[in-house]
């Protein structure tokens, strides 16, 4: 189905991943109930939680989005349905993305935010959502990035490039080594993203070697003709007595 798209299809086919043809679908509405998320997977469990009165989920659709980015949403969409590809529900506040067990190890903070989603006003920070392939130790993220993460006029700062660039490869470490952290990001910026342009932010697990989770990413246009950024990075599993050390010190 994906080989008919244009040229994100063909530049994308390479890695498996939906193409799109710039302006080739017309508006649709996104489409289908969220699946749930991977037990034991830190990242969330309930996939449309603000309809059951729970944290409000971001990984949606709202106004602001573009139709590229819904278009390709909405391919994503399509790929979870096999079971292979799973959508990553999104909070702005990480004690929703921790099992309920684990929670009462953390002292309930209200004031916290994820940075990636301080910005209330939609379209105007980040929008994204993350698709996790697990059998692949992938994790895809659609980002458009909004009028206040600018850097260079019209153009998204280097500093949020990075962000959701590590949160991106974050999450693909997480789903394969649970608690970890970044102790190494290595990025080329190689053109310039637009300010509301929609990127495909691809990352893999490359190698697990004892606690060290190596991983690289790449960044790209819809139309698959512009690489934006390529990245590598070094993730630490968190040795039990450390984390909770550093738990301890952050309260
Ligand atoms: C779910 C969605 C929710 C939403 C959330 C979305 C995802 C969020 C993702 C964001 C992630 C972040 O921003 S994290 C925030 C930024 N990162 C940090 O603040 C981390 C600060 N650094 C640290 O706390 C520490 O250095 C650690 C935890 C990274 C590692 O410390 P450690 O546990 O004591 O490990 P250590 O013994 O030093 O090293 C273990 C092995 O790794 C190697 N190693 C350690 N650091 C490096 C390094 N920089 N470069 C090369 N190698 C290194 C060592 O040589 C050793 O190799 P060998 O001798 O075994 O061979």
């Amino acid at each position: 189905m994906w080989r008919r798209c244009g040229a994100l299809g063909r530049a994308l086919a390479l890695r498996g991943l939906p193409g799109l043809a710039p302006g080739a679908a017309g508006r649709r509405t996104a489409s289908g109930p969220s699946p749930p998320a991977r037990p034991g997977l830190p990242c969330g469990t309930a996939a449309a939680g603000s309809q059951l009165g729970q944290s409000k989920d971001y990984a949606l659709p709202n106004a602001s989005w573009s139709q590229d980015m819904l278009d390709l949403y909405n391919r994503f969409l399509d790929m979870t349905k096999d079971g292979l590809w799973k959508r990553i529900p999104s909070y702005n506040n990480i004690l929703d993305h921790i099992p309920e067990s684990m929670k009462l190890t953390y002292e309930k903070r209200k004031d916290t935010r994820l940075f990636l989603r301080s910005i209330d006003a939609e379209g105007a920070g980040f929008e994204y959502v993350m698709f996790l392939n697990t059998s692949e130790k992938r994790v895809v993220c659609l980002f458009q990035p909004g009028s206040y993460l600018e850097g260079h006029p019209g153009f998204a700062h280097g500093g949020s490039i990075a962000t959701i660039i590590d949160s991106t490869i974050g999450s693909c470490a997480i789903s394969v080594a649970g608690k970890v952290m970044t102790a190494n990001l290595s990025i080329d910026y190689v053109n310039p993203v637009p300010l509301g342009s929609v990127v495909l932010v691809d990352s893999k697990a490359d190698k697990v070697e004892g606690r060290k989770v190596f991983l690289s990413c790449k960044m790209q246009s819809v139309d698959g003709n512009t690489l934006h950024a390529e990245a590598t990075a070094l993730f630490i599993q968190l040795d039990a007595t450390k984390a909770q050390k550093q738990q301890a010190s952050c309260q």
